[in-house]
């Protein structure tokens, strides 16, 4: 499994090569890594190296190390490179190195530039570093084919400072502005996206590829640092083993092909889940619609719907293989027809609905409980069976309910730290939606997935989600074993890739497509197709 780990996790798996000496050996694997991805990039972009101009903005520990010798790297195959030092301080071996290679330092206002900064540096070198200020730095990285980002790592204290703040908010702006700015390339984490927790305090430039070494670090698999962190690449540098278990995990092709349910060749309905829906209503009769076509289209045996008559009409109209039933919940009862699991809440609306999906929340099958229905659950509710399918606004509604005020914009700027109150105050499992669909349980891994597309956000798409997720449910409640505290949370991530693939089926970008329009009912009818198309492990 691709997995994420801490700063604290990696700089221990370190520690033991650190003690015997192979900083440096570490290091040079390291920037060694870093300097083919640059080379590949700048290939791909010219050609061919010679001509081409790479920049790194160098900060003044290891990160920034990592940055000068990459350089130096490309420095000796005929790259024009320059570094743009932002602290009072830079790796002094590095330094040399790039110096020995012929590259250019430069270095921001507030940062010494004189022979005393120099002699700190390398006592026998009469060179200067030539001071630029930031106007001049922003002109430097945009005439560049590349540009490093080699600021912060896995030292990274809160957000960027002084001169190095200064520097990035401008290229930040001009990123944003301008459409010919180079590409960035991360050394190890985007510098000012915090590693451990993906939180981003101040400005940050937008990476299109995060070069990351030993393993992912939390913040390339946590919103919102992880979009900063375009597509990630993990280099080797011989620690990997002392790695220990990820801190979130990531489900991979092979892994939801092995998770994807199967029916045994002496099932029948009931042995492959009896899916229970209390979704939609009067008003809302479309989530109800796609939630069971969705269900259906993930594999359950059997839907069972539940509410009033009308909705039951449209959803026999349309899906016959749908068994309905209209009376209403009556209190303290069981809802009729046995099931393995629910789907409650996507579009409900009104007394009745509600009543039954209390109804069927206090059956003790395993839930899903979305929208409507997130209200029922309480602190303290302590069942990891059931799992709650937010996205930030109503996880921020779902926190100040259980008495901590969070609004959207604060979910989504802390989203580990909202998913992780809400799984604490519950004990239920939790998965927030989002381009990162995270999933966290009360025992167990938590999940980070990044399955899908843009084009996913569209109305009913969360409906789609839960009806899926539901049909994976009940054919995992129905199966035999794996009853470990993991499983509800696993369940929770392959709904995700289900889902996730089934929208770039549908937007046409599994088949090598740039993308398109979907509709909820588009991404239904890919669900199925996920089967065949994970089977290829692209
Ligand atoms: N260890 C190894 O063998 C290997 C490490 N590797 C590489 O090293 C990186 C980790 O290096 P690192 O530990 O030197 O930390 P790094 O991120 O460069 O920060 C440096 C200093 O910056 C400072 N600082 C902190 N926050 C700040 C802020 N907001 N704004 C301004 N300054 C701030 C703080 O110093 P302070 O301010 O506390 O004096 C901190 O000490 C890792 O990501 C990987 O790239 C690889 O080569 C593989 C082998
Ligand atoms: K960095």
């Amino acid at each position: 499994m691709n997995g994420a780990y801490s700063a604290d996790q990696v700089r221990a798996a370190e520690r033991p090569a650190l003690d015997a000496g192979m900083g440096a050996v570490l290091m040079s694997r390291a920037a060694f890594g870093l300097a083919v991805a640059v080379q590949r990039l700048i290939r791909q972009r010219r050609g061919g190296l010679y001509g081409a101009r790479a920049v790194a903005l160098v900060g003044k520990g290891n990160n920034g190390g990592d940055g000068l010798w990459a350089l130096a790297n490309l420095a000796r195959r005929g790259v024009a490179v320059s570094a743009v030092l932002v602290d009072r301080e830079a790796h002094a071996e590095g330094l040399a190195a790039l110096r020995a290679a012929g590259g250019h330092v430069l270095s921001l206002p507030g940062v010494p530039t004189g022979r005393e900064y120099l002699s700190f540096q390398d006592p026998q070198s009469d060179r200067y570093s030539r001071p630029v200020g930031v106007g001049e730095g922003v002109e430097v990285c945009c005439r560049a084919d590349v540009v490093i980002d080699a600021i912060l790592g896995t030292g990274a204290r809160g957000g960027l400072r002084g001169p190095a703040a200064s520097l990035v908010g401008a290229l930040a702006l001009a990123q944003a502005g301008q459409d010919g700015f180079p590409p960035v390339v991360a050394c190890d984490v985007p510098s000012g996206v915090d590693p451990d927790t993906g939180e981003i305090h101040g400005p940050v430039l937008y990476a299109e590829l995060t070069v990351t070494f030993a393993a992912a670090k939390a913040a390339l698999f946590l919103p919102p640092g992880a979009r900063c962190a375009g597509r990630v690449e993990v280099v080797p540098i011989g620690v990997e083993e002392s790695l220990g278990e990820p801190v979130l995990g990531r489900l991979d092709a092979g892994e939801a092909r092995a998770l994807l349910p199967r029916p045994s060749a002496d099932g029948h309905k009931y042995t492959r889940g009896v899916l229970g829906v209390v979704a939609g209503s009067e008003e809302y009769p479309g989530a109800a619609l796609l939630a069971c076509s969705a269900a259906l289209a993930a594999g359950a045996g059997m839907v069972r719907y539940y509410g009033p008559a009308s909705v039951c009409a449209v959803i026999n109209a349309v899906l016959p293989e749908v068994v309905c039933h209209s009376g209403t919940a009556v209190p303290e009862k069981r809802l009729p027809g046995r099931v393995q699991a629910w789907l409650l809440g996507s579009g409900v609306s009104g007394d009745e609905q509600l009543d039954r999906c209390r109804a069927a929340l206090g059956s003790g099958e395993p839930a899903v409980v979305d929208a409507g229905a997130l209200d029922l659950v309480g602190p303290g509710t302590d069942r990891p069976e059931l799992i709650l399918t937010p996205h930030a606004g109503e996880l921020a509604l779902l926190l100040s309910r259980l008495g901590t005020e969070w609004n959207r914009e604060e979910v989504e700027a802390r989203s580990l730290a909202a998913l992780s109150e809400a799984v604490e105050s519950t004990g239920v499992t939790v998965l927030l939606k989002g381009p990162q669909t995270l999933v966290r349980s009360p025992g167990g891994l938590g999940y980070s997935q990044a399955d899908g597309t843009p084009w996913l956000a569209t109305a009913g798409s969360g409906d789609v989600l839960a009806g899926v997720l539901g049909a994976l449910l009940a054919q995992a409640a129905s199966a035999e074993g794996a009853d470990d505290d993991g499983r509800w949370a696993r369940v929770a991530a392959l709904a995700a890739v289900v889902h996730g693939r089934a929208g770039r089926i549908a937007s046409g970008e599994a088949a090598g497509g740039v993308g398109r329009p979907l509709t909820a009912r588009d991404v239904a009818a890919a669900v199925p197709l996920v089967w065949d198309d994970i089977r290829t492990g692209r």
